[in-house]
């Protein structure tokens, strides 16, 4: 067991490496595990399990990770488990889990399922920490939503922020409903731009140039502004906007385009969506 910093976490400086165990190895389990082996995780220490060999055989190859395709092999190596599998299939998933599923603690990441509804599918009042990722994890970009009940260890906290900043920014929030917000604003949102970027490419495409040089016009001033969002936290995001733009030049041109598109109002849309979507499955699933 190797002692670690865990870094300015609201709740320890220190955190012993343990066996973690993700059940489902999909994107964010892959995005997760990636960045935490990248930033020193060590690799033999973590287990992901799939019903599908060649996912895990890519976790193996690439970073030498643990695999199992039978989530029984989580539990056996692990006493924390990472819920990673899709919404839908958890509740199916966790029932065909052995007996000592009752005695672990666990990080979810599933959108839309209360740390409630997962002690139900446990059959257990087990520990829970509710997280939300997202994909820019993988390099070590992360931003990710954490909520725990109040009876929640400081272990399992220590360990669930621990893991999630090794790929990025961590925020803790208070009420369990503020999960559904960091989705909107965090866990869905590289949807989001990754969808501007494509109607950029697009239109760079149409206005004459090569999909490769589209591409990398938009990702690189996608990258850059977003770095500029990050690099200057005393800014307004709207005074960064405004110094782009020029009294009467091409970036004005474009802006009032927006507005009267009414863009900050389809984006808003967009984000009560994503958390109506959320809620909606926190009821039903
Ligand atoms: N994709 C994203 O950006 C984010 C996803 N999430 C949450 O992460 C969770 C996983 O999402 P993704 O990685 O995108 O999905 P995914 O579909 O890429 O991964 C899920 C994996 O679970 C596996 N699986 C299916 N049944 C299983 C079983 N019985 N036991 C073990 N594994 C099983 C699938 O084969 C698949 O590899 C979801 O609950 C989602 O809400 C959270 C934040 C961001
Ligand atoms: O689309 C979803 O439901 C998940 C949660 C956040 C990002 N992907």
């Amino acid at each position: 067991m190797s002692q670690v910093s865990a870094g300015t976490t609201p709740h320890s400086t220190q955190f012993t490496h343990e066996n973690i165990a993700f059940i489902g190895a999909g994107n964010m389990t892959s995005a997760i595990i990636r960045g935490m082996v990248k930033a020193g995780y060590p690799a033999n220490m973590l287990m992901a399990t799939n019903p599908s060999q060649e996912k895990l055989d890519v976790l193996a190859n690439d970073l030498g990770i643990m695999t199992a395709t039978d989530n029984a092999a989580a539990l056996d190596f692990a006493e924390t488990i990472v819920l990673a599998v899709k919404p839908q299939i958890l509740a199916d998933m966790c029932a065909a889990l052995p007996e000592s599923k009752q005695d672990k603690s666990y990080i979810s990441i599933a959108a839309g399922v209360s740390v409630a509804r997962i002690q139900e599918m446990l059959d257990a009042p087990v520990q829970v920490v509710r997280t939300m990722p997202n994909t820019p994890s993988a390099i070590g970009m992360g931003m990710t939503g954490l909520y725990a009940q109040n009876n929640t260890s400081t272990d399992l906290r220590i360990c669930a922020e621990y893991c999630l900043k090794q790929v990025g920014e961590t925020l803790w929030v208070t009420h369990e409903d503020d999960i559904n917000t960091v989705i909107a604003a965090a866990g869905s949102s590289p949807a989001y731009l990754f969808m501007f970027a494509e109607a950029m490419q697009t239109k760079t495409q149409e206005l004459g140039l090569t999909e490769q040089d589209a591409k990398l016009l938009v990702a690189q001033a996608l990258a850059g502004a977003g770095k500029m969002l990050l690099e200057n936290p005393d800014t307004d995001f709207a005074t960064l906007r405004s110094n782009v733009t020029s009294k009467g030049g091409t970036t004005a041109a474009a802006i009032a385009s927006f507005h009267t598109a009414n863009l900050a109002d389809i984006i808003a849309d967009a984000m009560q969506a994503a958390v109506d979507r959320a809620r909606e499955m926190q009821a039903n699933i």
